[in-house]
This record gives structure tokens, sequence and C-alpha cells, in this order.
């Protein structure tokens, strides 16, 4: 890692489509390898404070979700770690190339897919590099489709696919799949599992649903009380099927970290609290077509 690394966050902030997805501006925040290391965080939005030296390592490729109650603070951390917020203060090193997917899309209306798939991107062969990311997420032969002809999930792999095509270190996921419905959301999940399989970014994901961060991710995190109130290691090989019974057991825990309690308050909890309810039926196809991988 850089020892170089600024106590606070050097990394200019606006946040455009095609920031969103880009890299972090090189800045003295980047390090020799793909893992991430943040050492007292802290963010106050008008003296309330939400995160308070806030530690978080995520070892190169490795995939790590973020859980927690609505307006913990999972996104301002998620931010902080992109260099898209200026506010806050603490240690961040993260490797150069990172790129942030978001719940929304932020394609831009008036630029044909691979366009907006390379916005932002140097260097040459642009058409050829998007054409290439969208095969990978599933959209062969949709290069030149305005973004209004798309569906929801499909825009979303068109975000997918504008993060791939910067080959990133390090890919940071902001409840990515949380706008589209439970069908089109398992497949996304596969998705993102086969990519990771693949490529090997180290990853952060924010999520509300508690079996996705079980059925992706090396470990779950809780954040709670401007820190991270506990950890999970997902020590479960891939794919993970649903009724797997170290998944079930730790299912349970993370509820009742979040304070749900009970397995049958699903439609209760995603409707109250946005957080944690299951999405899956519990005989998930998700896990099926998987590849198996470590
Ligand atoms: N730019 C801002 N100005 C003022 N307050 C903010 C700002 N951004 C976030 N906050 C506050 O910080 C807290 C944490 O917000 P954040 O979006 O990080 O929570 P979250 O855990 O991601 O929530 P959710 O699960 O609902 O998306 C909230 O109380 C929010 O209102």
């Amino acid at each position: 890692m850089s020892p170089h690394a600024p106590t606070t966050d050097p990394a200019p902030a606006t946040e455009s489509p095609s920031e969103a997805a880009g890299p972090v501006p090189p800045s003295a925040r980047a390090i020799d390898h793909s893992g991430v290391r943040v050492t007292g965080l802290r963010r106050a939005f008008d003296g309330r404070v939400v995160l308070d030296d806030v530690e978080l390592t995520i070892a190169p490729g490795e995939f790590v979700s973020l859980l927690g109650a609505s307006g913990s603070g999972k996104s301002t951390l998620l931010r902080a770690v992109g260099g898209l917020d200026p506010g806050v203060e603490g240690r961040i090193e993260v490797p150069e190339r990172t790129a942030i997917v978001f719940q929304e899309h932020r394609l831009l209306p008036w630029e044909r897919v691979w366009r907006n798939v390379t916005l932002g991107v140097g260097g040459g062969d642009l058409r050829r590099r998007a054409v290439a990311a969208l095969a990978e997420v599933g959209l062969e032969g949709r290069a030149d489709a305005w973004p209004g002809t798309l569906s929801g999930g499909e825009s979303q792999r068109v975000a997918l696919a504008r993060a791939l095509v910067r080959t990133p270190q390090l890919l940071l996921l902001d409840e990515p799949f949380g706008a589209l419905d439970a069908l089109t959301r398992l497949t996304a999940q596969a998705l993102v599992e086969d990519l990771w399989a693949e490529h090997r970014p180290s990853v952060l994901l924010v999520t509300h649903d508690v079996e996705e961060a079980l059925l992706l991710s090396d470990r779950a995190l809780l954040l709670a009380d401007g820190g991270i109130a506990a950890e999970f290691t997902v020590d479960i090989p891939r794919p993970r099927p649903l009724d797997h019974p170290r998944l079930v057991e730790l299912r349970t825990e993370l509820l009742a970290g979040l304070g749900v309690h009970g397995p049958a308050r699903r439609g209760a909890d995603r409707a109250t609290e946005e957080t944690t309810a299951p999405s899956h039926p519990s005989t998930a196809p998700a896990t099926a077509p998987r590849e198996n991988h470590p």
C-alpha cells in the first residue's frame, strides 16, 4: 500500500454519469494491490455523525457485502470509498482502477449504448471494447441501441458493462439489483457472481437483502451506530444453495443483527424496514445455473 495515503479524501467528487462508473481519479489514494484499506473514517452531516471512526479492509479479490438498517450510512461509506465524498475524514486506500454501479443505471438517453459504456474511457478501439463488455453481460447486438429501448434489467447490465470496460480492480456496487423484479434480480446476481469469479476484482456490495449477501459474498458486514457492528464470514463453497444449513444459520444471525426476528416476516420486513427480507423463494433457481468456482 502507498505510504502516502492522505488523511483526508483528496479525490474530486462531482458526480456525473460518466464518473459514476468511472475510475476514481488518479490520486495518492492508489495502492499497489487491488484491496481496500480504510481507517478512521468519519462523516457528519450538519453535526450529525453518520460514520464514526470506521475501519474497513477488503483483501484483493474478496467479495464483501455491507448490510445495515436504512440510514445507517451504507451508501455514505461506499461513496467515501469511491472517492465521491469530499466531506469525509479519514484514510482511504483503494486501487487505481475503481468502478461504481448504482441502483439507478445513470445512462445518458441521448447516447447509444456503446457510447454510454465507454463514456470517459481513454484509449482507442472504444467500440470494440464496449461490444466485448456488452457481450460479457449478455447484451450482444445491443451496442447501437438507445438506452430508452432497454428494460430495467438490461439497463443495469449496461451499467455493469460500463464498469467492466474499465477493468476495475475494485468494484463498488450500491444496491445494483434494488430496483429489479425478483426474477431479473436472481439473474443479475448470478451474472455478478460469474463476472467476479472470472475477473476477481475486490467487491464492496451495499445491499438490503441478507440472502443476496450470503449467496455472493465472502464476508458480510453489519453497519450500525456509525461503525461495523458485526462481521460474518460466509464459509460456504459456491455455488451456494439457499437451504445450505450454514447459510440458514448465518441468515438467522444476520437477521437478528439487523433486529429482525422470526422466519415468517418476509413481506413485512421489506415493506416496513427496507432491510432484510429474503428475496428468493426457498427453492430458488438462482443457484442452479451458476458455475462452480472457489
Ligand atoms: N448529502 C447529505 N446531506 C445530509 N445528510 C445526508 C447526506 N447523505 C446522507 N445523509 C444522511 O446520512 C445518513 C446515512 O445515509 P446513507 O444514504 O448512507 O444511508 P444508507 O444506510 O445507505 O440508507 P438506505 O439503506 O436507506 O439507502 C442518513 O440519515 C442520511 O439522511
